[in-house]
C-alpha cells in the first residue's frame, strides 16, 4: 500500500546550519505517529516541507504517494497541518474562515455541512458567527483544527496543538484525534508531552539535531530499553557506597532515585550494599521507564 508520507533522505540547510542531515522514513496508512524532538531537532522543518512551504535542499518527501514538489497540488490535497503558531485573519466569523478555507482546496457549498459538523464537534457551534479575534487563544486554536480539515484531508498532521492549552481542551482534543484515526485517518502528532505521546501514538521517531534517533513501535520501545528504576526512602549515615552512588539519578533528602541496567545492578545487590553501609530502607518502589526518561537517555536532553 501507499505509504501516507515518505520522507526519502531529506537534508535542509539554513545558510551554514544544516538543520536536517539526510532523514529517512515512512509513515503507513491509518498510523497514529508520534514525531518527538527537543527543540531544534528538525520537527517543524519537516512538517514545513511535508506541506509545501519549505523547499528540501535535497532528498524528496512524499504524501500519499505525491511527490510535494512534483505534485504539490494533490500532495497538498491530502494533507491537513495545524501549525504550532496561531495565525488567523482577524475579520472574518469563524464559519467564513472555514467555509473560504475549503474554497482554497477547490471545496463548495458540498462540505458545508462538514464545515458545520467540525464546529459542532470541536464545540464551535455558538461561536461561529463571531470574529475570530474576540476568540480565547484554546478556542483560536479549535479553529486552527478545524481549519485543517475542511477538505477531508486522509494525512493530518498536528504541530504540538496542545501546547500551554487547558486540562479540559487538550482532552478534546486527545479524543478527537482519536476518532479520526478510528475513522482511517492517518494521524501524526508533534508534542512536548511525552506522556500524550505515549497515550495516542502507536509509533514514535525521536529526532535530535537533524537526524533520526529511533522509531519504533511505542510499547516495544517502552519494553525494550535496558533499564529500569528504583526508588527508596533510606535512613542512615553519611555518604552512599560508591558502587551505588553513581546509580542515584534523583535525590530528595531521604528518597533516591536509582537507574538499574538490567542484567547488570540488581535490585538485592543494591538493598545488601546499603544495608552493609549501615543503611535502614524504609521504603522501596521499582518503576519501568517511560518514554520522557528514554527520550532524555536518547538525546541526552529534556522535553522541554
Ligand atoms: N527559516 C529558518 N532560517 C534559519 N534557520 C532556521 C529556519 N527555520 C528553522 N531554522 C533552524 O533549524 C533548526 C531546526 O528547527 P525546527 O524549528 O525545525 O526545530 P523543531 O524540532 O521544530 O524545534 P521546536 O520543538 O522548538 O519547534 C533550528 O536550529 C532552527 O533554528
Amino acid at each position: 500500500m501507499t505509504q501516507a508520507i515518505r520522507v526519502e533522505d531529506v537534508h535542509k540547510r539554513f545558510g551554514s546550519l544544516h538543520a536536517l542531515k539526510g532523514v529517512s522514513f515512512g509513515i503507513e496508512q491509518g498510523e497514529y505517529f508520534g514525531l518527538l524532538g527537543p527543540n531544534g531537532a528538525g520537527k517543524s522543518t519537516l512538517i514545513n516541507i511535508t506541506a509545501g512551504l519549505v523547499r528540501a535542499t535535497a532528498g524528496a518527501v512524499a504524501v500519499m504517494g505525491h511527490d510535494v514538489v512534483g505534485a504539490f497540488r494533490p500532495a497538498r490535497q491530502s494533507l491537513g497541518v495545524v501549525p504550532q503558531e496561531i495565525v488567523y485573519d482577524p475579520f472574518f466569523s469563524v464559519r467564513d474562515i472555514l467555509r473560504i478555507q475549503a474554497g482554497y482546496f477547490g471545496c463548495g457549498k458540498s462540505v458545508w455541512p462538514w464545515v458545520d459538523e467540525l464546529l459542532e464537534r470541536l464545540d464551535l457551534t455558538d461561536k461561529c458567527d463571531a470574529s475570530i479575534r474576540q476568540l480565547s487563544g484554546g478556542m483560536k486554536r479549535r479553529v486552527l483544527i478545524a481549519q485543517a480539515l475542511v477538505h477531508r484531508p486522509p494525512v493530518v498532521i498536528l504541530d504540538e496543538p496542545t501546547a500551554g492549552v487547558d486540562v479540559e481542551l487538550r482532552r478534546t482534543l486527545w479524543a478527537f484525534t482519536r476518532e479520526l484515526h478510528a475513522a482511517g485517518h492517518t494521524i501524526v502528532l508533534t508534542t512536548h508531552y511525552l506522556e500524550e505521546a505515549e497515550a495516542l501514538c502507536e509509533r514514535i521517531a525521536i529526532m535530535d539535531r537533524g537526524e533520526l534517533r529511533a522509531l519504533e513501535r511505542t510499547d516495544d520501545f517502552l519494553k525494550r530499553h535496558p533499564f529500569r528504576f528504583l526508588r527508596l526512602s533510606i535512613d542512615g549515615p553519611g555518604s552512599l557506597p560508591q558502587g551505588i552512588e553513581s546509580l542515584v539519578c534523583e535525590r530528595q533528602g531521604p528518597e533516591l532515585e536509582l537507574r538499574l541496567t538490567r542484567g547488570q545492578d540488581s535490585v538485592a545487590d543494591v538493598l545488601d550494599g546499603l544495608r552493609d553501609a549501615g543503611f535502614r530502607v524504609t521504603d522501596v518502589h521499582t518503576r519501568e521507564p517511560s518514554l520522557e526518561d528514554i527520550f532524555v537517555e536518547l538525546t541526552g536532553d529534556q522535553s522541554d
